[in-house]
């Protein structure tokens, strides 16, 4: 099975995202609001690079159920995105203009970019190995918070939607279709499927990490 051997090979960086200090305070509902608004920037960005990259692989997918996986994974990634921003931005107190002041950081481009990538210019089964931990570790992150939830918390609707078992779902139908695919790839894709899901996992790792540290290019003070 791939996702098992994946999953084993990236254990330690499994373990590591879960005790990210982002994902800590965030557990502890200690997380500082410009933190969390930080993220809620990039994570917008972030879902409609997703969303593009899900209807490449629907596009691609030579299985019909993983073309309606991925084209509903497509649509629900952009409906989320949506519904950050009209329900959470104003929450935590984003304007338009607030928003459009952060600017994307270089890991948020860089992630998108990379699965941008993939779906262009890899095999199908490289695009369905880099996307999974987009559903997986976001899940593992999910219920392993709300395993720590004792109390009120400022974050619990963000945590709830990714502990969701809709969203446990969605992991199932990604994790069956890496897998089915695995079965019918040469040894050389198979060392790419395992190379893209631990890239995409690193960059799961960086996001959270970009969030804490307010990441922002330090060629912006070069800018007119
Ligand atoms: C960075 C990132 N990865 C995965 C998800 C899950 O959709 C998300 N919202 N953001």
């Amino acid at each position: 099975m791939f996702t098992e051997q994946a999953w084993t090979r990236t254990e330690r960086l499994q373990r590591a995202i879960v005790e990210l200090p982002f994902n800590t305070e965030l557990a502890a509902g200690t997380l500082s609001p410009e933190r969390f608004r930080f993220y809620l920037a990039q994570d917008a960005r972030y879902l409609v690079g997703f969303g593009r990259a899900l209807a490449i692989a629907a596009a691609r997918a030579d299985d019909h159920d993983e073309v309606a996986f991925f084209a509903a994974s497509a649509h629900d990634a952009v409906v989320e995105e949506r519904r950050m921003h009209q329900s959470y931005f104003a929450r935590f107190g984003m304007s338009e203009p607030d928003l459009a002041a952060i600017g994307t950081s270089p890991t948020c481009l860089a992630y998108t970019s990379y699965l941008l990538a993939v779906a262009q210019t890899g095999s199908y089964a490289e695009l369905v190995a880099a996307l999974l931990p987009c559903f997986w570790v976001y899940h593992h992150v999910g219920t392993d918070i709300l395993n720590r939830q004792h109390g009120e918390n400022p974050y619990r609707e963000w945590i709830e939607t990714y502990a969701d078992e809709g969203f446990g779902e969605a992991v199932a139908k990604c994790r069956a279709a890496a897998d089915r695919t695995f079965f019918t790839v040469d040894s050389d894709t198979r060392e790419r499927m395992f190379a893209a899901f631990q890239q995409a996992t690193e960059y799961e790792w960086l996001f959270w990490d970009s969030a804490w540290r307010l990441e922002t290019w330090p060629t912006a003070r070069f800018r007119n």
